[in-house]
Parts: structure tokens; sequence; C-alpha cells
């Protein structure tokens, strides 16, 4: 059945959600965990939503996942151990995502708080071979991957003769093509029962007969890449076909980044090393992304007090936490934007798809906005900060006063006029 969860990008309803609207009013909170539950249900939208996305952390059992959880999630409850299948209930958690503009505007605009975009994280259980076919704890881990919007595949780069590899060696080019190739043979299972049913069901009218040939013959296309052991999100389609199986919510379709987890002792000259370089390799095959971090570092990083985390990655010849990075690179994956509002009361970061136009992102903040939408006055971000403030930015002309056709760009300083 079609799952709105796994569309590219949702709306939450915030009030609706207590850890997300705890989460808005509480600024001090901004990393936080809670069990996968029922609270992931809505049953009716409140009218102060916020985009939200999930980046599942998937990969082999034993290979780093919930480490790497809760080293993003700081406070991450997740059970972290050296044994397969420790994790089985997925974990979730909402992360804020860095950006140094932020801090820049609130201290321009001497704002009380600053407020970070945040993404979801979701620490799933290992997958392995035949998971597919119910190997492992199989479909139902691979019914959570359904559910998040990208993929970071974390893959074994360090040797560490104590921690269990379910197939005996640290291998990553092998340990990806297992995880990649369950994923393919759900898709493939999938589409197989969704083309079974096509072919058996008759179009009530000529609308739906057209939305069901496209759904047909896009997925006729998407069989053919994954026969050949490509991912779905390889294959050409039309906008309309695209919309015609987004219900299914394929695996394959979802955007990846590779996250090579390192050894402490090989995080300063990780380029160089043999396991990243594989796993560098598969990633630009796959047009992917690969971030390298090492999941034990920073777990450990999280352990110890602020003064001293500089000093320890020194020690390790690196200048800074790889999670920045990670987070960053998930969000970018995601095709997502970045606006401001910016004030006394606070400056807020707001997330919104590529291309949205100005009442969509007023949306964001509250749908009276979009709906009453008059004008947006705008200023990028660059002219923000050299004008000093919004009153400057309008003295100077750099303050533009932009239509319901505008397509907000990166970094955009906003303030809306509405009527309600
Ligand atoms: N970069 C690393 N270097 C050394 N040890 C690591 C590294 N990353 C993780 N580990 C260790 O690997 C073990 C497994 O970690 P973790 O429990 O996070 O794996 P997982 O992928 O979540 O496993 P499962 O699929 O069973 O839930 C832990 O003992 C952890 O400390
Ligand atoms: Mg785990």
């Amino acid at each position: 059945m079609a799952r709105a969860t796994c569309s590219h990008l949702h709306l939450v309803p915030t009030l609706l959600h207590p850890l997300k609207s705890n989460f808005l009013r509480n600024q001090t909170l901004l990393r936080t965990a809670h069990f996968y539950g029922t609270q992931r249900r809505f049953s009716s939208f409140s009218s102060r939503i916020s985009m939200s996305l999930r980046a599942g952390i998937v990969g082999l059992p034993n290979v780093g996942k919930s480490t790497l959880f809760n080293a993003v999630v700081e406070n991450g409850k997740a059970q972290a151990a050296n044994f397969p299948f420790c994790t089985i209930e997925p974990n979730v958690g909402i992360v804020a995502v860095p950006d140094s503009r932020l801090q820049v505007l609130s201290n321009l605009s001497k704002s009380v708080r600053a407020v970070p975009a945040s993404i979801e994280f979701v620490d799933i259980a290992g997958l392995v071979k035949g998971a597919s076919q119910g190997e492992g704890l199989g479909n139902k881990f691979l019914s959570h991957i359904r559910e998040v919007d990208s993929i970071l595949q974390v893959v074994r780069c360090f040797e560490d003769n104590d921690i269990v590899h379910v197939n005996g060696k640290v291998d990553p080019k092998s340990d990806i093509d297992v995880i990649n190739l369950e994923l393919v043979f759900a898709d493939l299972d999938q589409i197989d029962k969704r083309l079974e049913k096509l072919k058996k069901g008759k179009a009530k009218d000529s609308q739906s007969k057209v939305k069901e040939e496209a759904e047909k013959s896009a997925l006729e296309k998407i069989r053919e890449a994954l026969l050949d052991g490509k991912p779905a999100r390889s294959v050409t389609l039309t906008d309309y076909e695209r919309d015609a199986v987004k219900h299914l919510c394929l695996l394959t379709m979802k955007p990846v980044i590779y996250v090579a987890n390192v050894a402490e002792s090989d995080l300063s000259d990780a380029a160089d090393n043999n396991y990243v370089k594989e796993v560098t390799k598969v990633a630009s095959e796959l047009q992917s992304g690969i971030v390298t971090v090492s999941a034990q570092v920073e777990a450990e990083l999280t352990e110890l007090p602020m003064e001293e985390r500089q000093e320890y990655l020194n020690s390790l010849g690196v200048s800074g936490s790889g999670l920045g990075n990670l987070i960053r690179a998930t969000y970018g994956l995601l095709g997502l934007r970045t606006y401001f509002t910016s004030g006394e009361k606070e400056t807020k970061a707001w997330t919104i798809l590529a291309g949205m136009t100005a009442p969509q992102a007023a949306g964001v903040i509250h749908s009276d906005f979009e709906k009453g939408f008059i004008r947006a006055e705008t200023v990028a971000y660059d002219d923000f900060v050299a004008a000093g403030s919004l009153a400057a930015a309008r003295e100077k002309g750099l303050l533009r006063s932009e239509g319901k056709d505008y397509i907000v760009q990166e970094g955009d300083v906003m303030l809306f006029r509405f009527n309600v």
C-alpha cells in the first residue's frame, strides 16, 4: 500500500509530534533520540508544520551503525555492541544541521536564539545476504528502509580481529554488493507483484488507465535495470512515470551515501587506505557520495568534555569531527535548500526543496503564510552580512520585494508579508 512517509520529503505536523514540537520549543535540545513508535503515525495535520527528512543508517550487522548513530545523535541510546543483530527495532534521533551562517545572522540581528534546520537519523538493524528471502530478520528490516528518504550505507573499513565480521573478513566491495543486491531483490519482488496486479486490474476511467500505463512502462524499465544489478535511481524516467511509481517507495530509488567506517589509526590518512579507495570507486560507479568517518572516534568524542575534544582530534592527526560533513552531505543529497528568517526574537534556518516558490517557502513556517501570501522581502545572505542588518540592507536598496513566482534561493534571508 502507498505510504506517505516514504515520499522524498514529507511535512511533519509538529504539534502532533511530541518530540519534534518539544525540539522546536526547547532550543537547547538540539540533539535527542527516541524509539521508533506509534507517535510517527499522524491522523491529521496541525496548523504548524515543519519539513523533516529521514536518513536511514543501513549496512551489514556489526559494522558500526549504532555506534555512528549514537555519535550523531549525541545522547542517542541505541545499544552498540560487538555482536551481530544487536539492533532489532530502529532507533530514531533528530540532529541539527550545522550551518555557520546561522550564528552570523543571529549575532547581527542580536537574536535571543538561533534555531538550526534538522534531520532525522534512523538506526536500522543489520541486513545479511538473503534478507529479501527472510534471512536474518529479513523483510521486516527492509520495510524499515522503505520508510526513509535517503540511505547512509555504513561500510566496515577497519581491521579488528576482536570485532566479528559476519562474512569472516573485511571486504568493502563484497559488503556493498551484498546490501545492494538485497535491495535489488526486494525491489524486483515488489515490482513483479505490482505488475501482476496491474495486468489483472481493469482501470475504471481513461485517466487512471493512462496513469497505470505510465506505471507499467516505468516498472518494466526499472525491472530491466534491476536484472542488470543497477539501482532504480539510475533509470531515466519521465516526470509522469516517476510520479506513477512513487507510491511503491522502491529501495533502490533512494539516494545513497557510503560511509567508510575506518579505524582510529587510519583517520588521518584515510584517503590512502585501500578499503576506503575501494568504497570510493564503488561510490563513483554508482553515482553516490562517500564520507569517511571513524564511528569509534566520534563515539569517544561525545564522551569527552568539550575542551578536551580538539586535543584528542589533534592527537589523531585530524582537524575536526567528521559528523558535520556527514550531516551536511545527507542534507545536500536530498536536494534541500536553506533560507533564513532573522529578527530580535530568533534567527532560524528553514528547510525547503530546491525550486520552491516564495509562498511555498512561507508555508513551511505556517500554512496561513502561504494562503495569505502578499510579498516577500528578500536579501541574499552575503548582502545581509555586508549591510549588517535588514534595515541597513533596505536603506542600501539590497532588500528586494518579491512576488508569488519568486524561486527562493539558497541562503535568502526573508521577511513575509501576508494577510490572514
Ligand atoms: N571505526 C571503528 N573501529 C573499531 N571498532 C568499531 C568502529 N566502529 C564500530 N566499532 C565497534 O564495532 C562493534 C559493532 O558496532 P555497532 O553495534 O555499532 O554495530 P551495528 O552495525 O549497529 O551492529 P548491528 O547490526 O548488530 O546492530 C562495536 O563493538 C563497536 O565499538
Ligand atoms: Mg546496531
